[in-house]
């Protein structure tokens, strides 16, 4: 663990003005929550969250740029330097997104209280602008010792947000942490008020949980707690979790989750998931290519049609299912990229013949499906290297192959 060097990491650095500014001001200001924690131990640093004694209006009328994402919340978003920052007023309760809360929360005036409504002490942790950082609930020996505990009573702390349940098993994944007991005793207790969360916040957290290093040791309390119990679609196939391959290597989207699940449990279709998820179309969508792409591997093995219909985009995601779910799955993305260069076609609009030149070739016909049918059967044909892309050879194969019309 670091400690002394700590302000010379590069994102506290750029966000210190903000801290300095409000400091100035007569304010109090804290780096808070994952930043710290991140910070002490020695993982890289994703968004720098700013804790602040100042109310939003008073943010608001210190900074040039202040987008007021939350302000019944205490929440503002300040753009500093092209960085968007979130800064909050210490307050005394969750914005958590259930309909229990009141609308409003209450403002205080100290750290130690913001601190004390977090959820685990390892992100109840806040420094200030020298890089001192106050720890009131011993989450720096909770680091040292490598354990996930609730701030204070557990079983209050995931009532006011149940999501957090779900938060420490992305932890333990993230981290390769141990729940400690009491936490895990209290998280199998409340595990019922998960089913009141609002479906999106679920998924970006379970996300987390199969991107974590550790993932194995997330999805093992995810099975020991049958907290999967609890989420969309697996509510209905609870035996579909321990049908996956184990250990897994950790995924990068959830639409290579959904991919992994779809490919061991076929007759839940991609469309189910993502529904149940509320996914948008672009992970359904890359979900659908991957198990695709999957399934076309099992029969075919790797071929260029298959290659054709992979976005480059997600190649990477392919060779990691691939790697969960084939044993000795040796394709490679230099493999990928080096067989993409090699298609005679990378899209159907480079085929060197169309519609038109179809109606041409046979005006007796009807226009119809035929042709977006026939077109197909031409692009795999050249695909796979079968046809060369050249219109006066295309046309020539074509007459002594006409469409079937019936
Ligand atoms: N349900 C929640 C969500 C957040 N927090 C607090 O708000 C901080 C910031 O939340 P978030 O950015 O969601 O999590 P991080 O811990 O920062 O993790 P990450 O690195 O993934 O952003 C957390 O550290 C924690 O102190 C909380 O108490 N309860
Ligand atoms: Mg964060």
């Amino acid at each position: 663990m670091k400690n002394g060097d700590v302000m010379e990491k590069n994102p506290f650095e750029l966000a210190k003005p903000i801290l300095k500014k409000l400091v100035d001001h007569g304010y109090q200001a804290f780096f808070v929550g994952g930043c710290v924690r991140d910070m002490l131990l020695d993982r890289p640093i994703g968004d720098v969250d700013i804790a602040t004694s100042a109310q939003p209006h008073e943010v608001q009328e210190l900074f040039e740029k202040v987008i007021p994402v939350g302000i019944k919340h205490g929440t503002v978003i300040v753009r500093h330097q092209h960085e968007s920052y979130e800064v909050t007023t210490f307050r005394l309760d969750g914005e958590y997104s259930d309909s229990r809360h009141p609308d409003d929360v209450e403002f205080i005036q100290t750290i130690d209280q913001d601190l004390k409504r977090r959820d685990f002490t390892i992100n109840a942790l806040a420094m200030d602008l020298h890089g001192h950082v106050i720890d009131r609930f011993a989450g720096k020996k909770d680091l040292e010792r490598r354990l996930i505990r609730t701030v204070g009573n557990g079983n209050e702390r995931f009532s006011e947000d149940p999501l957090r349940i779900i938060r420490a098993l992305r932890f333990a994944s993230q981290l390769g942490f141990t729940i400690e007991q009491e936490t895990l005793s209290n998280m199998i207790r409340q595990r019922p008020q998960i089913n009141g969360l609002a479906v999106e916040r679920i998924t970006t957290e379970v996300t987390k949980l199969f991107s974590g290093a550790f993932v194995n040791k997330g999805l093992d309390y995810l099975k020991s707690t049958e907290i999967y119990k609890q989420l969309p679609v697996m509510i209905e196939y609870p035996y579909m979790i321990k049908n996956l391959p184990n250990p897994i290597k950790p995924l990068q989207s959830f639409g290579e989750v959904i991919a992994l699940f779809h490919f061991t449990e076929p007759d839940v279709k991609v469309d189910r998931w993502a529904k149940s998820w509320k996914c948008s179309n672009k992970i359904k969508q890359e979900a659908e290519q991957l198990a695709n792409a999957l399934f076309h591997y099992q029969q075919f093995g790797l071929d260029r049609w298959l290659v054709y219909r992979l976005n480059t985009s997600i190649f990477p995601g392919f060779i990691r299912l691939g790697e969960n779910l084939f044993a000795r799955f040796l394709v490679t993305l230099d493999d990928l990229q080096q067989m993409t260069e090699d298609l005679a076609i990378h899209s159907i609009r480079e085929l060197d013949i169309d519609g038109n030149d179809l109606i041409q070739l046979f005006p007796e016909l009807k226009k119809g499906p035929w042709i977006k049918n026939y077109l197909s059967r031409l692009e795999k044909a050249v695909v796979n290297g079968k046809l060369k892309n050249n219109k006066t050879e295309l046309k020539e194969w074509i007459k002594w192959n006409p469409p079937e019309t019936n």
